[in-house]
């Protein structure tokens, strides 16, 4: 079977300076795939191209196939097409989504509706006020009434993140990417974010491309991963290969790094 993302020998640069350096991986339908590696690694702008949306002074070389069609060089409009129904992202900050001066209902009404009009379903407001609610529903927000009404700035950081999720839901994307979706909160928030993306990813049949720099994190939702250090892949995995039996030094130093605050925790807490 073809694989849903299929990255082949792709080159990011940007006014000369290679970003990313010819990398390759793809994605099967399904798949928890997570990308990690340090802070400009490469690993957002790898995100980018796989949904079209590299700023302009970035030159893209190789090739990016998603649901069978290549995204570099392809024209915006075919590009919107695909956004929301093959790839929909998550980013770190949930407010990078948001509008500021729209009520959250009428937010998440414009993919759905999109969607909905796409799949040949009832577009009335009775209709998107329903499947709206039942997003905030499916991400587990309280009081979805009140939410419906709220403006972005009236509910928490978690509470935006799951709003930034249900946008993402409401298209019903193929391959959802979640990129580092966790990083701006307080760890027990977190931890509930990711157990929501975990249920959902499967909940709705997605693949994942999972992005951070934290190992234990990608660790625990992703089954596959690849390790990006200074634009380029140094290695790719099972998770319980990469992280049981590290093969580059940087990798290796990742699961040092992990165990060190491990065993540092396991004694303070003995
Ligand atoms: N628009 C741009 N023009 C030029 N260089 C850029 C641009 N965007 C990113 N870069 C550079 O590309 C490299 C990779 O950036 P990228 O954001 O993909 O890293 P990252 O691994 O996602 O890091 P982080 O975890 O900090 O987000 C960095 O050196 C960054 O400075």
């Amino acid at each position: 079977m073809k694989p849903l993302l299929d990255v082949s020998r792709l080159s990011l640069s940007a006014e000369g300076r290679v970003l990313v350096s010819e990398i390759s991986f793809s994605i099967a339908q399904g798949q928890r795939f997570g990308l990690i590696g340090e802070s400009g690694s490469g690993k957002s702008l790898t995100a980018m191209a796989v949904t079209g949306l590299l700023p302009k002074s970035i030159d893209a070389h190789g090739s990016v196939r998603l649901n069978g069609q290549e995204v570099v060089g392809t024209s915006e409009r075919v590009l919107n097409t695909m956004r929301g129904r093959d790839v929909a992202v998550v980013f770190q900050e949930p407010l990078t989504a948001l509008d500021p001066l729209m009520r959250l209902g009428q937010q998440i009404a414009i993919p759905l509706k999109r969607r909905l009009t796409r799949e040949g379903e009832d577009t009335g407001s009775a209709a998107l006020r329903r499947g709206v609610l039942e997003l905030l529903e499916h991400v587990s927000l309280p009081q979805p009434d009140r939410i419906l009404r709220a403006f972005p700035h009236e509910i928490s950081g978690g509470q935006r993140q799951r709003v930034a999720i249900a946008l993402a839901l409401a298209c019903r994307p193929r391959l959802l990417i979640a990129d580092e979706p966790t990083t701006a909160l307080d760890v027990t928030t977190q931890a509930e974010i990711l157990k929501l993306l975990d249920r959902l990813v499967g909940e709705f049949d997605m693949s994942l491309l999972f992005i951070s720099h934290d190992l234990p994190v990608v660790a625990s939702v992703v089954s596959d991963v690849a390790v990006m250090q200074h634009g380029q892949l140094v290695e790719e995995g099972t998770i319980g290969d990469v992280f049981g039996a590290p093969s580059h030094p940087y990798t290796r130093s990742l699961v040092k790094a992990a165990h060190a605050f491990d065993s540092y925790f396991g004694e303070a807490s003995s």
